[in-house]
C-alpha cells in the first residue's frame, strides 16, 4: 500500500534531463546493453534520454498501469516486452520505484535484465539495480509532463 504523500517534489524538464543523463553515466560502466525496455508511460522520456546517450536504438516497451492520480490501484500488465530470453543483456528503464510492486512484476518477467530508474523511494530501492536520486517514502514526485505553469498569488495575499 502506498504511503500518504505529504511532501511534493516537482521536477522540471531541465532537471529530469540532467538526472537522466546522470543515470546514463552510471549505466555506461555496466553495459553494453542489447536494447532498452521502456516502461510506459513514465519510463518513456528517461528511456529516450538514456538511449540517446548510450546510442541504443533497439527499444521495446513493457506497458503497466498501477496508479490513478496518487492512488495506487491493482497492477495491470497491458503488454509484456517481446524478448527472446529472460532479459539477459537488456536494460529496463522506468522513471521511479515507489512501493516496488511494478518493479517486482518487471523482475518476474525479465529476471536477467538490469533494472534502472531515475528516482527511488526506500520501499522500492532494493528492487532497483541502478538509480540516481532517492526521495522519502512520503514524497510525491511531480514530473514535467504532469505540470503546467500557473499564475501564483503574492505571498502577502496568502495570509489569513
Ligand atoms: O513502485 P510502484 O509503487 O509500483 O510505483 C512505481 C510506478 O508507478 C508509476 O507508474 P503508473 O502506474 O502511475 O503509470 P504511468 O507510468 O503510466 O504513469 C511509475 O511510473 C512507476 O512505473
Ligand atoms: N508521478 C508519480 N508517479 C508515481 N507513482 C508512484 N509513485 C509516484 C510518484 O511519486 N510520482
Ligand atoms: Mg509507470
Amino acid at each position: 500500500m502506498a504511503e500518504a504523500q505529504v511532501k511534493s517534489f516537482p521536477v522540471s524538464w531541465e532537471e529530469l534531463h540532467r538526472t537522466s543523463k546522470a543515470l546514463a553515466w552510471r549505466l555506461l560502466e555496466l553495459g553494453p546493453f542489447e536494447g532498452i525496455v521502456a516502461v510506459t508511460r513514465g519510463g518513456l522520456v528517461p528511456a529516450a534520454i538514456v538511449a540517446r546517450e548510450l546510442e541504443i536504438r533497439l527499444i521495446e516497451t513493457a506497458c503497466l498501469s498501477s496508479y490513478h492520480g496518487q492512488e495506487q490501484g491493482g497492477l495491470t500488465v497491458l503488454k509484456e516486452a517481446t524478448l527472446a530470453d529472460k532479459g539477459k543483456g537488456w536494460l529496463i528503464v522506468d522513471d521511479l520505484v515507489d512501493t516496488g510492486e511494478t518493479a517486482k512484476s518487471l523482475r518476474a518477467m525479465m529476471p536477467d535484465a538490469h533494472f534502472a530508474t531515475v528516482y527511488a523511494k526506500p520501499a522500492g530501492r532494493p528492487l532497483v539495480d541502478t538509480f540516481v536520486t532517492e526521495v522519502s517514502q512520503d514524497t510525491w514526485i511531480f514530473f514535467p509532463w504532469d505540470m503546467e505553469p500557473q499564475p501564483s498569488t503574492p505571498i502577502i495575499g496568502l495570509r489569513g
